[in-house]
């Protein structure tokens, strides 16, 4: 699918399976609202799929897209950029934390090379879709091309299109990159309108001086540039990433394909803002899985209307939080399959 068709193919979520979700909710053997976000989530969940209950989200598998950025040479991340292809190789191994995560929720583990620097070896779970061996650095000029952000979104379509088909009921974000809290802070304020230092955070782990040159980077480049939040791909183009970019297009593809889409940190949820200034109707696909520690990500969700399920400190990214998150999902969902009524289990009512 093309961006185009994949934007023309999402709609607002289903009132009456909400309807249905939550008039069911109310005849479950608990109290009315004991369950908390987990009632909201399912009624969500409900109008996406257009069904109430809504499909378990299982199967389920994180893509990591990964890529490296031209704004690393700024010193905006105190590590080298190698990095980011050392733990694409991690990945494709079994050895990062996001393995063990999945491992632990069954959930399946994919990794997509949108544009790491450096060329990969493959793996039977490696996608090589390497668009550009890392953005330009968005301090001298936008980092990329509008074709290649438009490649990258429709990347990140097809990925998702490629699992759902595959038998997906449920998607998961997941990134890798040195330097990429610098454009999801960049991003982030173009999106909400925040000020560069309301949304830039520590990433991987700077200091005071460290971040205060961080914000001014990103400060430089959106006063070089002026993206109009109107304009998602100019956006992505001027100041975002290929990881960004492809998740962007993954998180619509779900949207497009009716099915959740599990958004993890600081960038997963700079690509939903994307997403949501592509087709507001996404948001109903989206769940935040959690609150990354990165300030960023709170501004981000806040502006896109989602309360993460999770609050951990965590500002890991690699869709660890997405992963962490898919029990409770779950969870929610199987409470209007298998829960009785007060009527079937022969429960007196208050
Ligand atoms: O997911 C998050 O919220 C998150 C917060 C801070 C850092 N990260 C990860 O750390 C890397 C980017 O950090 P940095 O400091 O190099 O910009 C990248 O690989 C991200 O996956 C991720
Ligand atoms: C070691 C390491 C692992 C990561 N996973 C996601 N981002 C990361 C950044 C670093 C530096």
């Amino acid at each position: 699918m093309t961006l185009e068709t994949t934007l023309a193919a999402i709609r607002p979520a289903d009132e009456p399976a909400m309807a249905a979700a939550r008039e069911l909710h109310g005849r479950l053997t608990k109290p009315a609202g004991s369950l908390g976000a987990l009632e909201e989530l399912s009624i969500r969940l409900a109008g996406l799929a257009g069904v109430c209950p809504p499909p378990l989200p299982a199967p389920a598998t994180v893509a990591v897209f990964a890529g490296d950025h031209g704004v690393h040479a700024q010193g905006v991340s105190p590590w080298p950029q190698e990095v980011t292809a050392q733990m694409v190789a991690n990945f494709v191994a079994g050895g990062a934390v996001v393995n063990a995560f999945a491992r632990q929720a069954g959930v399946d583990v994919m990794v997509i090379d949108a544009g790491v620097a450096i060329p990969l070896h493959g793996g039977p779970n490696l996608l090589d879709a390497n668009i550009r061996r890392g953005t330009r650095d968005m301090t001298v000029e936008p980092a990329l091309t509008r074709e290649e952000a438009l490649a990258a979104v429709e990347l990140g379509i097809a990925v998702a299109g490629q699992l759902v088909a595959a038998g997906a009921k449920c998607l998961l974000t997941g990134d890798m990159g040195i330097a990429n809290t610098t454009p999801a802070a960049a991003l982030t304020a173009v999106f909400t309108g925040a000020e560069p230092a309301a949304v830039t955070g520590r990433g991987t782990g700077i200091d005071d001086a460290m971040l205060a040159h961080k914000t001014e980077v990103i400060a430089a480049a959106l006063a070089r540039h002026t993206p109009a939040a109107a304009d998602p791909i100019g956006v992505l183009a001027a100041v975002g990433g290929l990881e960004h970019a492809a998740l962007a297009g993954f998180i619509l593809g779900a949207a497009a394909h009716r099915v959740p889409v599990i958004v993890d940190g600081v960038i997963a949820a700079s690509a939903a803002l994307a997403a949501a200034a592509f087709a507001p109707d996404a948001v109903a696909a989206m769940v935040a899985g959690h609150r990354s520690a990165e300030p960023g990500a709170t501004v981000a969700l806040a502006h896109l209307g989602l309360e993460p399920l999770l609050d951990l400190g965590m500002r890991l990214g690699e869709g660890s939080g997405a992963v962490l998150a898919l029990p409770i999902v779950a969870s929610a969902v199987r409470v209007l399959h298998e829960v009785a009524t007060f009527d079937s289990a022969g429960v007196s009512e208050k």
